[in-house]
């Protein structure tokens, strides 16, 4: 198959919450046109996006919702359930354990970590905190194959390091440091700094253009 470009996958997500949006209003059909306009892109961008998955729709009467929804659901994998490790159990960890949307998603939080002697042994949500000491254990059981990292930058790559070792293979990274990892690796990164400075930049710019 064709290397699928990180923004097409990112814009098929957006498709999937426009059509389970359009799904709750009743509204059965929709056209690329109107996907494009309540998403702020062009309807040759929705249908090339769609393109490199097959044909969907008829022409001249629009994308079934449900059919589009469901189908793009396959393409990204959200059908089936994940499950997900949480390293570091911190203000950010912390928050995301409460996050119930993650589960509706189809992600499930199915193990804790952290390296606090006060943390560890410790029940959030039902779950147990476990030392890193017996994190291969621990992922095999629960067969973990998603980990989310929320520790302190400095430890970070040793921790991911550390989960690839077991065989984890896919990374939401929340430290501020860019993660090596080996080329069947992938590791996302979560971070608000950038998406600020990016703010910044767009207001410094209409200030210097005033
Ligand atoms: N992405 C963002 O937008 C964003 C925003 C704020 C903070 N952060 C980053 O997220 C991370 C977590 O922030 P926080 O405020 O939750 O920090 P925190 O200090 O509250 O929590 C970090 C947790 O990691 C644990 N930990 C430390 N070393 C560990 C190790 N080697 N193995 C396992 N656990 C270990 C600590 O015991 C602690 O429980 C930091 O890297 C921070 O810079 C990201």
């Amino acid at each position: 198959m064709k290397k699928i470009s990180d923004s097409t996958i990112s814009r098929l997500s957006t498709y999937y919450r426009t059509l389970s949006h359009l799904i709750d209003q009743g509204i059965e059909t929709v056209s690329s046109e109107q996907i494009a306009e309540i998403n702020n892109i062009t309807s040759a961008q929705v249908r090339k996006d769609l393109s490199f998955f097959g044909s969907f729709g008829k022409r001249g009467l629009g994308y079934n919702t449900r059919d589009l929804r469901d189908q793009i659901a396959n393409i990204l994998g959200l059908s089936k359930k994940w499950n997900v490790a949480l390293v570091g159990v911190g203000n950010i960890g912390r928050a995301l354990i409460d996050y119930a949307e993650f589960k509706k998603q189809g992600f499930h939080i199915k193990a804790l970590f952290d390296n606090d002697p006060k943390k560890v042994g410790q029940e959030i949500g039902g779950l147990k905190i476990h030392h890193m000491d017996s994190v291969c254990n621990v992922v095999k059981e629960e067969k973990i194959e998603i980990a989310i990292i929320a520790v302190p930058a400095k430890v970070a790559q040793s921790v991911v390091d550390s989960l690839v070792k077991c065989g984890v293979k896919a990374f939401l990274n929340f430290a501020p440091i860019t993660i090596k990892a080996p080329d069947d690796v992938m590791v996302k990164n979560e971070n608000m700094s950038i998406e600020l400075e990016a703010l910044s930049y767009f207001l410094t710019q209409n200030e210097k253009g005033d």
